[in-house]
């Protein structure tokens, strides 16, 4: 029997770029996934473990992020056509590159932050419990949003935080922060317009989390928390649960391309992990939840 190499390609697939302008107060922000694949003649890095001719992904993977600060501007076509061409020309036994970008599309609610666009999955959790007479019903509702993908391109820091000798965190001034929010809320009671109540506390949520200077996610939920309950008078206690998605500055100083600086304008936007902080806030004088909360180990 004799083999032969077939078919074979190679890249970097899904790429997190995140791309900020901030050359106005008004930010701008694209939001992509790039993948890249080279095809051609690496048969010998096949058959005889040779990379003479092989471009690394990891290459592949740092050119996405240099070309998003070059060529990011237009259109998600333009970039993929001059990071292709670029790949291309760089690799000598390259005949073709495929280049795929997703771009994730945000909708303004600041000058510098965001909402991904069709985010927010509205919830609710209601528990009824039988009272004593007939009709009497102790109702308890929850009401939530999940997956409200947020983000501030700048107006946060976080530093002065305890050290020890595992900490490489570098403290920072400026950064990008990024949550997927989950927050339930509790009403004290039943007679509401739940559809106003719904959209005033998202409204809130949002426009507190773009109008607060933050100095970790942890005082950003607090804050929110504070102005969800100061908007309704009827919600007892709010409880969040936000992924902290973490943003790295990209490292282009030793890329050897002159001139070629990062000034908070190009992120990768990590996958995994991510810190998840969580807090809960409460009026002092809040009925009890009783069995509003679903608790219970396993269950829902
Ligand atoms: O807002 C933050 N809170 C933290 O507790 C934390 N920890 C960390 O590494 N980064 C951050 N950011």
């Amino acid at each position: 029997m004799s083999t032969v190499l077939g078919m074979n390609q190679y890249g970097k697939a899904e790429t997190r770029v995140v791309r900020i302008y901030r050359d106005t107060p008004m930010h701008e922000i694209r939001d992509l996934n790039v993948s890249t694949s080279l095809r051609g003649d690496f048969d010998r890095a096949h058959t005889i473990g040779d990379q003479s001719m092989i471009m690394p992904t990891d290459s592949q993977k740092n050119t996405a992020f240099a070309y998003a600060k070059t060529h990011g501007a237009d259109s998600i076509e333009d970039y993929a056509i001059a990071l292709g061409k670029r790949l291309v020309t760089a690799t000598p036994a390259a005949r073709q590159v495929r280049v795929r970008v997703q771009e994730y599309a945000w909708d303004r609610i600041g000058d510098h932050s965001f909402v991904r666009r069709g985010g927010g999955v509205r919830t609710c959790v209601v528990t009824i419990t039988r009272g004593d007479a007939r009709d009497e019903w102790d109702t308890q509702v929850l009401t939530g949003v999940e997956d409200l993908v947020v983000l501030n391109s700048t107006g946060s820091e976080f530093k002065g935080f305890l050290k020890d000798e595992y900490t490489t965190l570098p403290e920072t001034d400026d950064r990008i922060l990024a949550t997927s929010l989950a927050a339930t809320w509790r009403h004290t009671g039943t007679g509401v317009d739940w559809n106003r109540s719904y959209e005033a506390a998202v409204t809130t949520l949002l426009r507190t989390f773009a109008g607060t200077y933050s100095r970790a996610l942890q005082e950003t939920l607090y804050v929110m928390g504070v102005a969800l309950l100061e908007s309704q008078d009827a919600l007892a206690e709010v409880r969040f649960s936000a992924p902290n998605k973490h943003h790295f500055l990209v490292d282009f100083s030793d890329f050897r391309v002159n001139g070629l600086t990062n000034d908070g304008e190009v992120f990768n936007a990590a996958d995994r992990p991510c810190g998840l902080i969580e807090a809960q806030v409460i009026r002092d004088d809040a009925p009890t939840a009783r069995d509003a909360w679903p608790a219970e180990p396993g269950f829902r």
